[in-house]
């Protein structure tokens, strides 16, 4: 069978518990938001495996797996035609942040391509903890792996507890880009995720030519579809 891709990246998003990680998937793959909380955390012995197709696009397949790999919980596939010069399909590993599952080993990390660190902008822990997982990424995953960090829930502009500023100097710090995002009102998700990809892709293209230089700014935002101010969702 043809493959339905050029490219395939596994990116996985880790954060606090309630941050939003689920929403943002959701956003990214179906354009879709709700709600209800259900807490990503799977049985401990596995729920029962299921699988739910869907179409998006009209190009690809997603395909929702649960249970299975201890505190994996689901697989999201999603094709991103137009925005990059090859439609690009994603699998994205989605993880609990439960205070028990914060043990991750390197099997967690493996075959990561791109690490998505989410907070919540109206919790200050969530922020804090970021340096933990910071700390988690470096200790477990592959060295070089592209790092991308995200402010969730920035239709919430009133709870705001987390400034806009703090963020930008943290992800300057660690030499990663940072976007304030909202699954509600799907403010920056496709920017984020497309920025990721895109590193990702020209890491790959620069290590086979030797060149190890990130894509400027200008060079992003000629592909950016929305501007970057947050507005209430
Ligand atoms: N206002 C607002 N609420 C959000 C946003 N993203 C997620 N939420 C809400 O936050 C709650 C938690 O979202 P989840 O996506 O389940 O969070 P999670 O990080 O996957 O949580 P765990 O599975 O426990 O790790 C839900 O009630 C969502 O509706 C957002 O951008 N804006």
């Amino acid at each position: 069978m043809a493959k339905a891709y050029d490219h395939l990246f596994k990116l996985l998003l880790i954060g606090d518990s309630g941050v939003g990680k689920t929403c943002l998937i959701i956003r990214f793959a179906e354009d879709n938001f709700n709600s209800t909380y259900i807490s990503t955390i799977g049985e401990p012995t596995g729920p029962p495996e299921h699988s739910l197709n869907l179409t998006i696009n009209h190009v690809a397949k997603a395909e929702l797996l649960a249970g299975g790999v201890g505190q994996w919980e689901e697989c999201l596939w999603r094709a991103l035609p137009s925005i990059l010069p090859h439609e690009i399909l994603h699998l994205l590993r989605d993880t609990a942040g439960q205070e028990r599952f914060k043990t991750i080993t390197t099997a967690y990390y493996r075959g990561a391509m791109g690490i998505i660190l989410v907070y919540d902008i109206t919790d200050e822990k969530s922020f804090e903890n970021i340096q933990n997982w910071m700390k988690s990424i470096k200790e477990n995953a592959s060295a070089g792996v592209e790092r991308l960090l995200l402010g969730n829930k920035c239709d919430m502009e009133a709870k705001r507890k987390v400034q806009k500023e703090q963020a930008n100097k943290l992800a300057r710090e660690h030499g990663i880009r940072f976007f304030e995002t909202s699954a509600k009102s799907s403010m920056n998700v496709d920017e984020a995720f497309s920025s990721l990809a895109r590193d990702i892709l020209l890491k790959s293209g620069n290590r086979r030519s030797g060149n190890s230089s990130k894509p400027s700014t200008t060079d992003l935002k000629t592909c950016d579809k929305k501007n970057t101010k947050c507005s209430l969702g």
